[in-house]
């Protein structure tokens, strides 16, 4: 599997750089971001934060507004923020253009449906084919944790809790908790995965919790503003917060009075969410 390097830039002692692939599991090129600390430098291996982002971004969001270097760079932690979906000439999007459909939208499942299962793929390719193809090309250790945002958050968790065994710790930010039951997450998965509800099931943070055996609860840390204008609506924290409680699972869910959705909250914050992941490696 090749890469080819679109943009490097020093920052804080480490590279940060852009890359595309062809990729097997999302049949069309897809561009990753990667934060590579000064320890790397010499390939030495360095424990991995997976970073899943929300609606409308591609793999800069993350990258230019979190903030995230100067701690990574201290910790030795390095970070990779993949698309958020398929791209390119042939891929499905949104007939009418939504910004919470197809292209920024893929909400990382494996899509079966028409015309998306072509390349909506974003389950296998975050789980399998990204991995490999990191392991592949970079100084990294078998240490990973995952973390996102919103849609991205939906993917950290729902992807944590599928596979707990290969992450040593969960975070999210204003994280989508039960997609089943709000209107960004009903829209993309009748469209993705057709209307058997037992399929979306299989990525539902606030069900997929309780099929967790004690020693598969990770350690998780949710951040949620308490001024987010999707909190009602879309992300439903309370779902997962009872459900924890229910299953004496000691998730830790910090409301942050003030905050709103934007990245301004999750720059204000991620020190905390990279300093939590640093610990369980
Ligand atoms: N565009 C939508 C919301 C999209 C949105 O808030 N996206 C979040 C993730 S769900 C984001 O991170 N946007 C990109 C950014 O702020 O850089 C709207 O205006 O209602």
């Amino acid at each position: 599997m090749t890469i080819k390097l679109l943009a490097s830039n020093k920052v804080f002692g480490g590279v940060h750089q852009r890359y595309s692939h062809q990729s097997e599991s999302t049949q069309c090129e897809m561009t990753f971001a990667v934060y590579m600390p000064p320890q790397a430098a010499e390939d030495t291996p360095v424990p991995l934060l997976y970073w899943l982002s929300g609606l409308t971004c591609s793999d800069e969001n993350f990258m230019q507004k979190a903030g995230a270097f100067k701690v990574a760079a201290e910790l030795g932690m390095a970070i990779v923020a993949p698309d958020t979906s398929p791209r390119g000439e042939g891929v499905a999007d949104d007939p009418k253009g939504a910004y919470d459909l197809g292209l920024g939208a893929g909400f990382y499942v494996n899509a079966s449906q028409a015309p998306w299962a072509k390349h909506y793929q974003m389950y296998s390719y975050i789980c399998e084919e990204l991995p490999a193809l990191l392991e592949q090309h970079f100084p990294i250790s078998q240490q990973r944790a995952i973390a996102g945002h919103s849609m991205g958050g939906h993917g950290a968790l729902s992807i944590a809790f599928k596979n707990p065994q290969r992450y040593s710790s969960v975070s999210a930010f204003s994280p989508i908790c039960q997609p089943t039951n709000c209107p960004w997450g009903q829209k993309a998965f009748a469209a993705y995965l057709g209307n058997d509800q037992l399929r979306w099931q299989e990525h539902d943070s606030s069900l997929l919790i309780k099929q967790l055996k004690p020693e598969q609860q990770l350690p998780l840390l949710i951040d949620q503003g308490s001024d987010d204008n999707f909190l009602a609506e879309q992300l439903k924290p309370e779902t997962l917060v009872d459900a924890a409680k229910q299953l004496d699972y000691p998730i830790n869910f910090r409301v942050q009075q003030g905050y709103d959705h934007s990245y301004f909250f999750i720059a204000s914050f991620i020190e905390d969410h990279l300093r939590f992941h640093f610990k369980y490696f």
